[in-house]
Formats: C-alpha cells, structure tokens, sequence
C-alpha cells in the first residue's frame, strides 16, 4: 500500500489528505482542514503564508499522531498566478499578495502601455487580465521597487511551500503557464517579454516538469515534527491542473472538463494551445496539463458570488446553513434578473449583495431583496454563463461536446449542478469532490511509479470514486432564460 499526502489549497481553505493507493483504488482520508482567506492590512490583501505553513505542518503531526509513519512523499497544489518573493540568503521577503488586491488594476494598466492585448496571448496563450502575475509584479515594482530590487527568487504559491519543505527552488510547469510570464513556443519563460518589463531573468527559478521529485524534507522539518524525511514532489502545482487529472474522462469521450469552487474553470483538454483571434476575444486562456499539453478553459466566476454574499449576511447576523440555501433557491421564483458573474464589479466589491443590486439596477431589472432571490440570480446567471462558455469552446475546437464532467467542492451545491445541465442541455457527471487532492496523489503516484499515466489514473479514480449524474430538464424555460442573458453580457 503506498501513501501520499496531497496539500490542496484553495482561495477559502486548505486540507491535507493522506491518499493510500492498493494498486486497484485510491483511498482518501482527510487529515485537516483550515480556513484559508486573503488577509487586509495596510491598504492590501495578502496571504498569510505563515499561518498557512504552520496549519499545513499542524496536518503533519496529526497525520503522523494517526499512525501513518510510512508515507512516502508529499505534493502542493494551490491557485493560480500569486507568488513569493526570496531573498539572496533564501528568506522570505514579505508576505505574498493575493490576486483579489487592487494593485494589479494599475498593474494592468501599466502592462497594456508595453504589449497589446493580443501580443501577449500570442506569447503566453493566456488570457490578458488584472489578476495575471505580470500585472502584480508590475505593480510591485512602481510602488515598491526595493523589494523587487532585493528579491533574488520568484517562487509560485505552490513551489514556495515546497521549498519551505525542501529547500529546492523550482516553478512547475501547470502552475508557471497561469502567470502569463510563461512562453508556449520557448516552453520556458519569456525572457523578451521579463526584458520588456525589467524583471531579470535569473529572479525565475528555472521551470521543471509535473512530477519532479525535488528531494526529501529538510533535517529541520523532520525533527520539528519527529518525522522520517519523505520525498517533496513538485507535482502539478496548479489545482486546475490536478482536477481536470482526476476527472473520470473517458478515453475519446467528448467531454468538458469543469472545476467547481471560488472559480469554475470550464474548459477541454488540447494538444495544442488555441490562440486565435476568437478565443482572445471571447477572454479563454491555455494553460498547462499534468501530462504538459493545454487546459484550453475559461476563468469563470464560481461560488465566490455566493460565499461572499453568505459573508455578508453572516456579519448582519443571519447566516444560512446549506440546507436552507438549497430550500430557498427551491422556494424561489426562476429567473427574475441576471446578471454577468464575469465583471469585474464582482471581483471583491465591499458588500457583495449590494454590488449584485447595484448591477440589477444599472441593467434596468428588478432588484433583488431576498436571500433566495440572491441566490437564484447567482446560480442561474453562473450556469447561464457556462453555456456562453460551452457553445464557444466548441466553435474554438470544432467538437461537439456532450458530457460535462464537473468536480470540486462546489459540485456540493446540486443547484449549480442542475442548473449547469439545464442551461447548456447537456448531461453533468459530477464527482469526486475532492478532485484536486486526488489529482495531486496522482501525480504523486506517477512520479513514485505507481500509476502508469493519466488515462490510467482516471481509469483509477472511476474504480474507487462515486459520481452523480445530472440530466437536462426545462429545456424552453431555459432557452428563453438564455436569449435574455445574451442581451445582457
Ligand atoms: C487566480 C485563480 O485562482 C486561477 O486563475 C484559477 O485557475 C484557479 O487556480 C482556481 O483555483
């Protein structure tokens, strides 16, 4: 039986899960879970790295309190595009910022002055926005330029915890392709494009590929937690990445791919990266696959709207369990309003509600008052947009797809489920849940040789994993629904 333990951390929390494979199924055990949300000081948003580490070692030693002594390695997966910052004696310079602060609005606009939109999809395939690396670190450098003057390492989220780990300095690939610094046609960073902005090349720690054993846990680590070493794996950093790995896709089966949480990425496997004049305009992105081909995809709003509307209402005072979420969105009249999750109105407006009737509003339709109306309009307009989404991932690949295989935690809420295969009148295959723990512990185990690939690994996860299947129900009220969306976006 060998053991992994797989760091999944998401933009709300973080979980390590010890994953045991008998050489037949997977089985997953969760060790530990923390809350995990960007911290506001000083005018910023931030990642407290500090704790993050502390909770993830808090794991270890639970894990290891359980009697799992055995364990072979251990791998990090996080979101995209943040980074940390080292020094040249290896410290760490500051906390990293989290993509939801403001400055990479200026960054943005520092950015577009250097390279037009469409050049730098040409060169990096991904999709020009405020939340990409370069933006961040364009507005490092205006505001703070010092920091950047002393930092000799760029570390992604995920690749800076395995060095917190094992003291190697390496950027996987899935997780490099997110920052847009990464050059599909070089497969290494654009070095003309760091140029174009003053970012000296050698602050890139070099890009290794999905699966690289980086080296065993620092001496330090293992006596901290009295622990054996065990091998650190930089397996696919990105979460994205270890979803779409663990999704039980069917070998030529014409599926879309959908992984569900603060964001939903909707998306298909590719060879190649597809970078034309549509998928520019349309805002899709390519970024990396474990098996180092193209998640052509879309970053779509995902239960962020509703997470942060749950903040707000908590903070008054009437929070609301997911039962009565689930009974109120059933007790709601269907489509009254809708609105375009994708704005950036709603990329973290103060008061997430009042910026959703801020937007009824300026569109000419009711507002909402109630909580099951909130809800209704987000969880519609979300699964309205992924049709958006679908019908032109399937122009950009010339593919009709006709299963959408979702999976994340985000499939817990069947609403989105049903609602997803309602609005695009396709069949949803949900599960795992867990879909990116159970990519990373793949990606583990096909470094460690125990799984043969990826057409192996799902074969795997289909074995030991349950799935929900949804069919498409309503299809006129939907249609209708989806006329009027469209004149709205
Ligand atoms: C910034 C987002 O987190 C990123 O683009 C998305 O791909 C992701 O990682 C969702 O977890």
């Amino acid at each position: 039986m060998k053991k992994v333990w797989a760091f999944d951390l998401g933009a709300s929390n973080g979980r390590l899960m010890l994953t045991k494979f008998d050489g037949e199924r997977l089985h997953l055990e969760e060790i530990h879970r923390f809350s995990n949300h960007p911290v506001f000081l000083t005018n910023h948003y931030y990642w407290d790295i500090l704790r993050i580490f502390q909770e993830m070692k808090k794991g270890i030693s639970k894990s290891l309190k359980m009697g799992h002594k055995d364990v072979e390695s251990l791998a990090v997966d996080t979101w995209g595009v943040d980074f940390g910052l080292l020094s040249s004696s290896g410290e760490l310079l500051g906390n990293p910022y989290s993509y939801r602060d403001n400055q990479t609005f200026q960054g943005m606009e520092g950015v577009l002055k250097k390279i037009s939109k469409k050049d730098w999809f040409l060169r990096s395939g991904v999709e020009p926005s405020q939340i990409n690396t370069i933006c961040q670190l364009y507005a490092i450098k205006e505001r703070q330029p010092d920091l950047l003057e002393r930092a000799e390492t760029l570390l992604m989220t995920p690749n800076l915890i395995n060095y917190l780990f094992s003291g190697e300095k390496a950027n996987e690939y899935t997780i490099s392709t997110s920052t847009s610094m990464y050059n599909f046609g070089l497969k290494d960073w654009d070095k003309e494009l760091l140029d174009m902005f003053d970012i000296p090349h050698k602050m890139m720690a070099p890009v290794v590929q999905p699966g690289t054993i980086l080296g065993p846990t620092l001496a330090s680590i293992n006596k901290e937690l009295s622990m054996d070493p065990v091998q650190v794996i930089a397996g696919a950093g990105h979460d994205t990445a270890c979803a779409l790995a663990a999704l039980p896709i069917k070998q030529g089966e014409q599926a879309a791919f959908m992984s569900c949480g603060t964001w939903i990425l909707l998306g298909v496997q590719v060879k190649e990266p597809v970078v034309t004049e549509d998928s520019l305009r349309w805002g899709f992105t390519n970024e990396g696959t474990m098996d180092g081909e193209y998640r052509l995809l879309k970053n779509s709003m995902g239960l962020w709207l509703i997470q942060q509307s749950k903040a707000i209402w908590e903070k008054e005072g009437s929070s609301i369990s997911y039962q009565e979420e689930y009974e109120l969105v059933r007790d709601t009249k269907p489509f009254q309003r809708f609105i375009n999750p994708d704005t950036t109105d709603f990329l973290n407006p103060e008061n997430m509600p009042k910026q959703i009737q801020q937007y009824c509003q300026d569109t000419g339709q009711t507002v909402p008052t109630t909580k099951g109306e909130f809800l209704r309009c987000i969880l519609e307009s979300l699964a309205l947009k992924y049709r958006w989404v679908l019908e032109r991932l399937e122009q950009l690949t010339g593919k009709s797809l006709e299963v959408i295989h979702m999976g994340g935690g985000g499939i817990q809420n069947e609403w989105l489920c049903q609602f997803t295969a309602n609005a695009t009148q396709r069949r949803v295959v949900a599960g795992p849940i867990e879909v990116s723990s159970i990519g990373n512990s793949i990606g583990q185990l096909i470094a460690l040789g125990q799984i043969k690939d990826l057409a192996e690994a799902r074969e795997i996860v289909e074995r030991s994993f349950t799935t929900k299947v949804y069919e498409p129900e309503n299809q006129p009220e939907w249609q209708t629904a989806y006329e009027r969306f469209n004149e709205l976006i």
